[in-house]
C-alpha cells in the first residue's frame, strides 16, 4: 500500500507537485498517467527517497518514509525510466550484484534470468546489449527480490509488443500475489484496458481517476498534444 498526502515539490520557481494526494493498493496495477513534464518521475523519485519533498507525507506499507525510512524503502523495488548499468559488466554480473545487495541466493538469479530469457546474454557486456534486452535485464533486476511494492517508470518504452504483453502479465501476476504496483507512463495506447486503476496527474495533482479501458476515450482532447497524440 502506498499513501501520499499533501506532497509538494518545487524546482526553483516551478511547482511540480502541488499538495498531491495519491494511493495505490495491494493486489492492483495502478497507472499514473500524464503528459511529459507533468511530474510522474518526480512522484516516483519522492517515493524512492531519491529526492526530498518540500511538504507532505509518504507512507509505504505502513512505514512513514520520513520517520521509518529503511522500513519503507525495504519494501520497494524501483525501475527507473532509463536504467543504466556499468557498460563493461555482463548481464550475469549485474544480476549477481543486485542479488548480493538483497541477500538473495544464486537459485533466485537463475530463476529470474530464465524467466526474462537472459541466459544467452548472461556473459555479454551490458553496453553491447540492445535497448530492449537491457530493459529486460532491468526488469529482471526489479523482480529479483519479489518486493511487495513495485514502482515502474515507463517500463514498456523499448520493449517490442510481445515483451510488452509479457510485462503486463508479469505485473498482474505480481498484483495477484498481493503486490502494490504503480506504473508511471504517458503511453496511453499501450495500457488501454491493462490496469486496474488509472490516476491522471495534471497541474501537480491527481485530478481524475479512470478505468484504464476508458483511457482512449478520456483523452481525445489531448490529441493535438504531440506526445499524447503519438502515444494513442
Ligand atoms: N532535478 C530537477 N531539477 C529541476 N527541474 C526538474 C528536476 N527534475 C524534474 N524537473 C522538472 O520537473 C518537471 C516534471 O518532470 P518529471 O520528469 O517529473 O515529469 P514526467 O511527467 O515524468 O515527464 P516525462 O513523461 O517526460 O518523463 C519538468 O518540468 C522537469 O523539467
Amino acid at each position: 500500500m502506498i499513501t501520499i498526502n499533501g506532497l509538494s515539490k518545487s524546482y526553483g520557481r516551478q511547482r511540480v507537485l502541488d499538495a498531491l494526494e495519491l494511493d495505490a493498493r495491494p493486489g492492483e496495477v495502478t497507472l499514473l498517467v500524464g503528459a511529459n513534464g507533468s511530474g510522474k518521475t518526480t512522484t516516483l523519485r519522492q517515493l524512492c527517497g531519491l529526492s526530498s519533498p518540500d511538504a507532505g507525507r509518504i507512507v509505504i506499507g505502513g512505514a512513514d518514509l520520513a520517520t521509518a525510512r529503511m522500513a519503507a524503502l525495504g519494501q520497494l523495488s524501483f525501475l527507473p525510466q532509463s536504467p543504466r548499468f556499468h557498460a563493461r559488466l555482463t548481464a550475469g554480473e549485474i544480476l549477481e550484484f543486485y542479488a548480493r545487495l538483497r541477500g538473495l541466493p544464486a537459485s533466485r538469479i537463475a530463476a529470474v534470468q530464465e524467466h526474462w530469457q537472459l541466459q544467452e546474454v548472461r556473459g555479454h557486456a551490458t553496453g553491447k546489449l540492445s535497448g530492449g534486452t537491457r530493459q529486460r535485464l532491468a526488469l529482471a533486476v526489479l523482480s529479483l527480490p519479489d518486493a511487495p511494492v513495485l514502482l515502474l517508470d515507463e517500463p514498456g518504452l523499448s520493449l517490442d509488443p510481445d515483451w510488452r504483453r509479457f510485462l503486463h502479465a508479469e505485473l498482474h501476476a505480481a498484483a495477484r500475489r498481493g503486490a502494490t504496483v504503480l506504473v508511471a507512463t504517458h503511453l496511453l495506447g499501450e495500457w488501454d484496458g491493462q490496469a486496474d486503476r488509472c490516476l491522471v496527474l495534471e497541474g501537480g495533482r491527481v485530478t481524475r481517476e479512470l478505468p484504464s479501458s476508458r483511457l482512449r476515450e478520456a483523452f481525445p482532447f489531448s490529441l493535438p498534444h504531440p506526445v499524447l497524440a503519438h502515444a494513442v
